[in-house]
């Protein structure tokens, strides 16, 4: 038995079939669907009885043994009907054939000719067993008739209009070391309808559609019916695809029912012997209209089988293309699919496809939210005049490449269409029970017969529309140049999913991109000057891409994400939105629309921030140049400014001249600017740390930028109603010597002390509560430290903004900041310096975790390159086999020549 998952031919019970009757329909959609699949079945025929089968294989023994010169008699007008023995390239193989085998004369004459007393119990099984075999062949013909509906052309094809070839043929196994050259050819038999019967010896081999091949068991009392195209098979080869000729039961089915492409192959150590009752049609073969549609164009024109045989028969043997086509109009067709596509192509009315989207916008419809066709609507008020005629409901949008994503989701608009997309067509059948063996008969095993459309009930036949309605639909939305490469899948489901495959990748590349949208969406950060729409844009792009994959994020995760990496001059807004709304209920178009409310704001902050930004930039060039330029003169003052990312372990030396004095001074502002903020928020410095002996190095712990207090509590000291000012919280009641309460160093504290520092120093006299609290502070070295750090970052800025104008005047550098530039008045500079340094930071930051997305992005992308050359090379494996295939194609079709010529010789 063949094993396993190998295919099996279909084995139809051919006994006791009522015709009418539920299970003779039954079996005529078996029948039909066998030979449409297949070419052939196998029938259990009981009407042939096992003694009969016995005698008739037993005498082919006796037959074959007589000697050559009297085997040779058996001649006919038509060549190869009669004896063909053993030639150098079939050395093993002999056959000969009864003509009108059904007539008992004619067995009876061929009897005559091969024993000199005739042999009447010969005769007499051979037309017994012809007969029999030929009704097995009529019963096949009806039910295929009746199974396409035209059961009123039977009486045309009955037994009156056939003529039967019988034809019994012996291999001999191949002795050792004798290559086994008893092999047929691959071929098509040339006649209506072949029906096969074997001694024990199994060698008879199918090949499926799917090229693979079934070695033939034959059951008791089975035959092995087949359609066929044109008579003397094994002789005649055909190419599966060019030269297959067509005077048979394929051409009358209109190409509907597959002629069967078998071979004999020899294996054991046993004489073969098998009977072909070849089947003819006399008078005229026509295609019943009836079998010509759309999918079904006409084919062939009348033409009568037996004149041709006759005319091409004598010279040339080999019946080429142009010979069927001058005879009987043979077209070679396109591909069924693709001429239907060409067909439709003029004439459909398409309701399907209503909308179109270009990419560019589809893009960025967030695809979470468009599940109906009526979601769509909105969206489509927003294209331009030329997206609105890209689809209509008279023209679907052909498939651009580039847009499969979005013709993907529009064809979901019609959910009847996509459950044949998605499932398949429907494919109605009955399960038939299985047979147990019996004394005479053997055992068939359960099977599954599929409907004949005719055959559907109602429901069956609405559902089968919409499948075909489905498929031309696909078809016809498949651009030319797209459809060649995937005109070979026959139902919606096939081409949908071909589609989806070409487009999407096979499973490795879909993971590889699912990777990528992971990637991107980890990575996900605007874009440095970046505008909220851009942003919000990109993302979602990114979330398409990431839905697409199928890879689905909470609403929450969603909102969190976008808010939290916009650009830092939204924190403000997104920290407000992230603390006031429920993010795992808002949707982010709605939290999109409350933050671009803000946009013009939050636009001229940046704006601001900016040139505040670029004043500082500015000064450290200034400096810079200022002390390179001082130092070369002078030449006894070191480099005092380094790079941002510097180490602070750099000092500078003293300086003697005035002018030092100066540039000591500008650049320990810098310093110690760098230094507070370095201090304060833990940012590297700008400046190196020149010696300053006031302070020494800190132990002031960072306070968090979030905790710093709100800006109203940067309030002076306040003052109670007796004229009591308490410094230390800022709340009046009593002198600060009096206070309990613990020493709060804010902002507040060191602004104040840094003004009192500067009045100090100016000459100024302070107040006595503020002499007091500056005397009562002035022990505490981080507070000296700090006052410092204050004193000079208001003078800094100052300078920045003097520095700036003066560049803006005069474009060289000339002068350095004078103390009288230093104003007091600046009290916010620090936050906002605090403000660009942090986000340069976080900016930095960020990058990073970009650049790191983007590696991870590149090696996705290299891994999608790779499933793409894998998928190259097995096309390219596929092609050097089908080579191989055709070149030993040719070489048994040049060994057929030789074998033909050779017995032409004869
Ligand atoms: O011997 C067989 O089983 C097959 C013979 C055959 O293919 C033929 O005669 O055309
Ligand atoms: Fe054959």
């Amino acid at each position: 038995m063949a094993s396993g998952s190998q295919p099996k031919l279909p084995v139809i019970n051919m006994d006791d079939l009522k015709p009418g009757s539920e299970s003779w329909m039954l079996t005529c959609d078996e029948v039909t669907r066998a030979i449409e699949e297949y070419g052939c079945f196998m029938a259990i025929y009981e009407r042939v009885s096992k003694e009969l089968s016995k005698e008739v294989l037993d005498s082919l023994k006796t037959l074959f043994e007589l000697p050559t010169e009297t085997k040779i008699k058996n001649t006919s007008d038509t060549p190869f009907y009669g004896y063909l023995g053993p030639n150098h390239t079939r050395p093993l193989f002999e056959s000969m054939g009864i003509e009108n085998a059904t007539s008992l004369d004619h067995v009876q004459h061929f009897a005559n000719l091969m024993w000199p007393s005739g042999n009447h119990h010969f005769s007499e099984n051979i037309h017994s067993y012809a007969s029999l075999v030929s009704d097995l062949e009529t019963t096949v013909k009806q039910m295929v008739f009746y199974s396409y509906g035209v059961e009123k052309y039977i009486e045309s094809y009955g037994k009156s209009s056939t003529t039967y070839l019988f034809r019994v043929n012996k291999y001999k196994p191949a002795k050792t070391g004798e290559s086994n050259v008893a092999t047929t050819a691959i071929h098509t038999d040339k006649s209506f309808f072949t029906i096969l019967s074997q001694n024990h010896v199994n060698g008879l081999q199918i090949q499926t559609k799917d090229d693979e091949w079934i070695t033939v068991e034959f059951l008791p009392s089975s035959f092995v019916v087949m359609a066929s195209d044109v008579f003397m098979g094994e002789f005649l080869y055909t190419s599966k695809k060019g030269l297959g000729i067509p005077f048979s039961f394929h051409a009358w089915s209109n190409g509907r029912l597959r002629s069967t492409r078998h071979r004999v192959i020899m294996n054991g150590q046993e004489d073969r012997y098998s009977i072909a009752l070849f089947t003819f049609k006399k008078g005229i073969t026509e295609v019943p209209e009836e079998l010509v549609d759309e999918e079904h164009p006409l084919r062939f024109k009348p033409f009568n089988h037996l004149k041709f045989i006759d005319h091409h028969s004598k010279s040339p043997i080999y019946v080429d293309e142009r010979a069927m086509k001058s005879f009987c109009g043979y077209i070679n067709a396109p591909k069924q699919a693709h001429s239907t596509h060409r067909k439709l192509k003029d004439s459909l009315i398409f309701f399907f496809f209503a909308y179109g989207f270009p990419a560019t916008i589809f893009k960025q419809v967030p695809s979470g939210s468009i599940t109906t066709a009526a979601a769509v609507v909105p969206w489509e008020q927003t294209m331009s005049r030329d997206l609105l005629s890209m689809g209509s409901k008279s023209k679907p949008p052909v498939l651009q490449i580039a847009e499969y994503p979005q013709w993907r989701f529009l064809n979901n608009i019609d959910k009847t269409l996509m459950v044949s997309i998605q499932e398949g067509p429907i494919r109605p059948y009955v399960d038939v029970p299985g047979t147990p063996e019996t004394a005479t008969t053997p055992a068939i095993e359960p099977r599954r017969v599929f409907k004949l459309f005719r055959h559907f009930n109602e429901v069956e036949k609405i559902r089968a529309e919409l499948d075909e309605k489905a498929l031309t639909l696909l078809t016809m939305a498949i651009p030319n140049d797209l459809f060649n490469r995937v005109d070979s899948r026959n139902t919606a489901k096939e081409l949908w999913d071909e589609l989806e495959k070409q487009f999407q990748g096979t499973e490795r590349s879909i993971q590889a991109k699912l990777n990528q949208a992971i990637g991107a969406y980890e990575g996900f950060k605007a874009l440095e000057g970046e505008t909220l729409a851009d942003s919000y844009s990109r993302f979602n792009i990114i979330l398409n891409d990431l839905r697409r994959n199928g890879m689905q994020k909470s609403t929450s995760e969603i909102n969190f994400k976008f808010l939290k990496n916009l650009n830092p001059e939204w924190d403000h807004y997104s920290v407000n939105l992230q603390m006031n709304k429920n993010l795992a209920e808002e949707d982010l178009p709605d939290l999109y629309s409350i933050l671009s409310q803000h946009e013009v704001k939050v636009k001229y902050i940046v704006t601001k921030q900016k040139s505040i930004s670029d004043s500082l930039a500015l000064l450290t060039e200034k400096s810079k140049s200022v002390l390179s330029s001082s130092s070369k003169k002078k030449n006894h003052s070191k480099a005092l400014v380094t790079e941002l990312s510097d180490s602070d372990t750099e000092t500078v030396e003293d300086a003697s001249s005035e002018s030092d004095v100066d540039l000591k001074r500008v650049a320990d502002k810098l310093a110690l600017l760098s230094s507070s903020i370095h201090k304060r928020y833990g940012k590297k410095k700008f400046y190196s740390k020149p010696k300053f002996e006031n302070y020494k190095r800190d132990k002031y712990k960072p306070k968090e930028y979030e905790k710093r207090p709100e800006r109203k509590t940067y309030e002076k000291g306040i003052t109670d109603e007796k004229g009591n000012v308490c410094f230390n919280r800022g709340k009046p009641g009593h002198f600060v010597k009096d206070c309990r309460a613990p020493k709060v160093r804010d902002f507040d504290y060191y602004s104040k002390k840094a003004q009192l520092a500067k009045r100090k120093s100016e000459g100024k006299v302070l107040m006595a509560e503020e002499e007091c609290w500056y005397d009562d502070t002035s022990d505490d070295e981080d507070s000296a430290h700090f006052t410092q750090v204050h004193y000079n970052l208001m003078a800094s800025v100052e300078e920045t903004i003097n520095l700036y104008k003066e560049t803006e005047e005069t474009n060289e550098v000339s002068q350095t900041p004078s103390d009288s530039d230093l104003s007091d008045n600046d009290e916010c500079s620090l936050e906002e310096q605090f403000l660009i340094l942090k986000t340069e930071f976080d900016d930095l930051k960020e990058k990073i975790k970009f650049e790191r997305a983007r590696v991870i992005e590149f090696s996705n992308e290299c891994e999608l390159y790779k499933c793409l050359a894998d998928d190259r090379e097995l096309e390219k494996a596929e092609i050097r086999k089908e080579k191989a295939k055709l070149e030993s194609q040719i070489s048994e079709m040049k060994s057929a020549l030789v074998n033909l010529e050779s017995e032409k010789a004869e």
